[in-house]
Formats: structure tokens, sequence, C-alpha cells
């Protein structure tokens, strides 16, 4: 009888022993397969919103609104809470280190660029050339004891060279002769402050220099870059979409210069360092089309602004030129072009007001962009251009770094010019 105990006793024991492991084994089974590691999208939106990036499911179709030709935007490990996404129930029976994602690579740091409001303050000595020759040569004439006739020419010779323009400078001379001889007595700081009234006027205060960029209800403002080869186009793209950034706008890039591939990296580096998207299209490409999904994208992402880096061939070349009108229509196709920017080199002097009147018979400029200004001892252009087109100077490029291009102010500029 006692071993009848004994082996009903084991028997129990045994069933038990063998229930428990397979409850064990199930729940095993029951583990959540590790976590996968993640996508993550292009980026879309500038690091100062602190957007995180979106994750896809491994494997899961590309968002069907991104072109094929979205540049190949860099991938980007994601924020700390998604790394910490594990179902937390499940966090005590998975080992520690199936919640580390693999592979997962570290996102390009996206730039904060510096703001733009002062910039061309900060960038005044960059006029340097300018200012020594208009600003102090002028100073210097408007100081000497006589202002006889000899003293007048020499001014109206000064600001000539400055590629003022021949009107300009009449009218500027007249009307500083004027105020002269009612003024009586000129000591230096009244014939600073009267140059500097008279420059300002002549360059136009009261005009609107802001670029429109605010995007509308249905979609994101447009604005097209235009001019010929080597006048710093691209650059001024890239730099421009940094400017919005900073001023708080999103931003998609069109990189409608299919001629150059080398245009279109360029572009989508700049792009890549503000977190912008750049839409772009095979070499040799219908820059039309490109635009075209450009604002597409821009509609899609529901960006600010999309910005168009334009083909700039030689604008002797018709068809070409004609070509830019077709961008212009196409994209209109969307909604209306909010901005036409004209980028001119301020180094070629007239050869720069030649190619102005010629892009203004194709399409209808809305603003000036001047670059290389930095370079020149021709500020002057800055009056004889606007006077060309009857469009004002929206922007100037003083440098090659990326925070060289700034904002207009008359009187920021005059002061610069004059010291
Ligand atoms: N010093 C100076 N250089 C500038 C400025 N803006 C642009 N550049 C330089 O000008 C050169 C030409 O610039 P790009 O942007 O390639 O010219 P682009 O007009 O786009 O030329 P394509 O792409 O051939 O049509 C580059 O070396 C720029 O760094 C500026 O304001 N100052």
């Amino acid at each position: 009888m006692e071993y009848v105990i004994l082996a009903v006793v084991i028997a129990v024991v045994a069933v038990g022993a063998i229930a428990g492991f397979v409850v064990t084994g199930k729940r095993r089974k029951q583990l959540p397969p590790p976590t996968q590691t993640p996508v993550v999208t292009p980026p879309s939106a500038p690091a100062e919103t602190k957007a995180p990036p979106k994750v896809a499911e491994e494997g899961a179709a590309p968002p069907t609104q991104a072109p094929a030709e979205t540049a190949a935007a860099p991938t980007g490990a994601p924020a700390a809470e998604e790394t910490a996404a594990a179902p937390a129930e499940d966090a005590t029976a998975a080992p520690a280190e199936e919640l580390v994602v693999e592979e997962a690579e570290v996102a390009p740091a996206i730039e904060v660029p510096e703001p733009t409001a002062g910039r061309l303050v900060r960038l005044r000595s960059r006029l340097s050339r300018s200012q020594s020759t208009l600003g102090k040569g002028l100073l210097t004439l408007l100081s000497r004891d006589r202002l006889d006739e000899d003293t007048w020419e020499e001014i109206e010779d000064t600001l000539l060279t400055s590629d003022i323009g021949v009107a300009a400078t009449q009218e500027l001379v007249d009307n500083l002769r004027t105020r002269v001889k009612v003024l009586g007595t000129r000591t230096p700081d009244e014939l600073r402050g009267l140059l500097r009234e008279e420059l300002i006027t002549l360059i136009g205060p009261d005009s609107d220099r802001t670029v429109r960029s605010t995007k509308h209800e249905e979609g994101p403002a447009v604005v097209l870059v235009v001019g010929v080869n080597g006048v710093g186009k691209t650059t001024t793209t890239g730099k421009l979409a940094r400017v919005l950034v900073a001023d708080g706008r999103r931003v998609v890039l069109g990189a409608a210069d299919t001629f150059r591939a080398a245009a279109a990296d360029q572009l989508q580096t700049w792009g890549e360092r503000v977190g912008a998207h750049t839409v772009r299209g095979p070499e040799g490409g219908d820059p039309a089309s490109v635009a075209f999904d450009a604002v597409k994208e821009g509609i899609a992402e529901g960006v600010d602004t999309v910005l168009v880096d334009t083909a700039g061939r030689l604008h002797t070349k018709t068809g070409l030129m004609d070509e830019l009108g077709k961008v212009k229509r196409v994209v209109e196709k969307h909604g209306p072009v909010d901005e036409v920017l004209l980028v001119l080199d301020a180094t070629t002097g007239q050869n720069g007001l030649v190619q102005a009147r010629v892009f203004a018979e194709v399409v209808d400029i809305t603003g000036i962009v001047l670059t290389k200004l930095d370079g020149t001892a021709k500020g002057g252009i800055v009056v004889s251009v606007q006077r060309e087109l009857g469009v004002p100077v929206k922007l100037i490029g003083l440098g090659e770094g990326a925070d060289d291009l700034a904002p207009f102010e008359p009187g920021a500029f005059v002061d610069a010019l004059l010291g």
C-alpha cells in the first residue's frame, strides 16, 4: 500500500512538472517579434520646428506622393521615444539587447541658419571696395574748401564709375548742388547727412523688398530663380532656402537646371543642410516638368515655399529663353507664381543690365538679387538696375559663405557705403 501511495505521489509530481514546462514554452512562443529597424523618411521639417521624423515600417510601401526624382535624402536615427516604443508588457520577457535598434544611421545635423534681421549690418565690411571708391570718394570731394565746377565734375565721374547710371548721377548732383547752396554752411556731418539722404532717395526707401514666400490656402508660395550661367543663381537659391528657413518657413527646392547635373547636386546639398527636399529630374530632362513636380511635392508636403532654380543658358538663344516662359506657364497650372527673382552678378556692370532687359522680356521679374557685391567697387549698380527694370533689389550677395545673402535695406546699405 505504501508503495502504491508513493507511486501515485511521484506520478502527480511528474505530471505537474511536465504541465509547467509546456506552459512556459507556450508563453515563450507568445513573445513579440524582435523590434524592427525603423526606416526614417527624408527630412521634411527644419530642425527648429523639432518635428520628429516620420517612421515607416520596414518593407512598407514608399509614400505615393514622393516623386521618383526626389533626392535620395539621408536616413536618420529615430527619436529616442520611438526607439523605446517596444511593447512595455514584454520588456521583462525580452532580453535587453533586443530593444537596441540595429544599424541605425545617424542623421546629418540640420543646420540652423543665422537670423536674417541685421545681416546687412553684420556684413557691411564686405562692401569695402564700394565704400572706399564711392562713399569715401564722394565725402572727400564734398569736403573740399571750394566746391567749384571741377569738383562737381569729379563728383559726377565718381558716381558714373560706380555704375549708378547717367540719369541718376545727374539727379543726385543737381539735388546736392541746390541743397549745399541753400544750406550755406557745410560741416562734414551736414554733408554726410545730405549725401546719405540723396542716395537713399535714389535707391527708393519705400519699395516693397520682401520676398513673397508666405503660403496660400491652396498651396505653397512659388519663387522662380532666373539668371544666366555663373552669376551665382544656384548658390543664391540655396542661400535663399536658408534665409527662408531662418525666418521660419518650410521649403522644397526644385532643380530645374537639368542641363548641368552638378547644379542639381549642388542644390540638393544646400537643401539637405536645412532639411529641405530637392526635386530633380534626369539630366537633360524637361525643366518645366521638374518645376511642376517640385510644386506638386511642395503641395503634398504642405510647405510654405517652393524655390525653383532654373537653367541659365545664354540669353541670346531665343529658344532657351522661351523655355523659361514655358517653365512659368507650366508651374502656373498649380497656381500663381509669387516671385520671379532675377540674379545678376554685380561685377559684370553694363552686361548685367543687358541680361536684365532680355529676361524681363520673357518673364515678369518681381525682384532682383545682386550677387558678388563684395567683389566690386560698383555698388551704384543697385540704382541703375532698379531703374532699368522698375523692380526693387530684394537681396544682395556679399560673399561665398552660406549666410552671406542679405535682405536689402537701403539705409543700412548707404551707411555701409559711407563708412
Ligand atoms: N564672392 C561672391 N561669390 C559668390 C556670390 N554668390 C555666388 N558666388 C560664387 O559664384 C560662383 C558661381 O555660382 P553658381 O551658383 O554655381 O552660379 P550659377 O549661376 O548657378 O551657375 P550655373 O549653375 O552654371 O548656371 C560660385 O563660386 C559661388 O560661390 C557672392 O555674393 N559673392
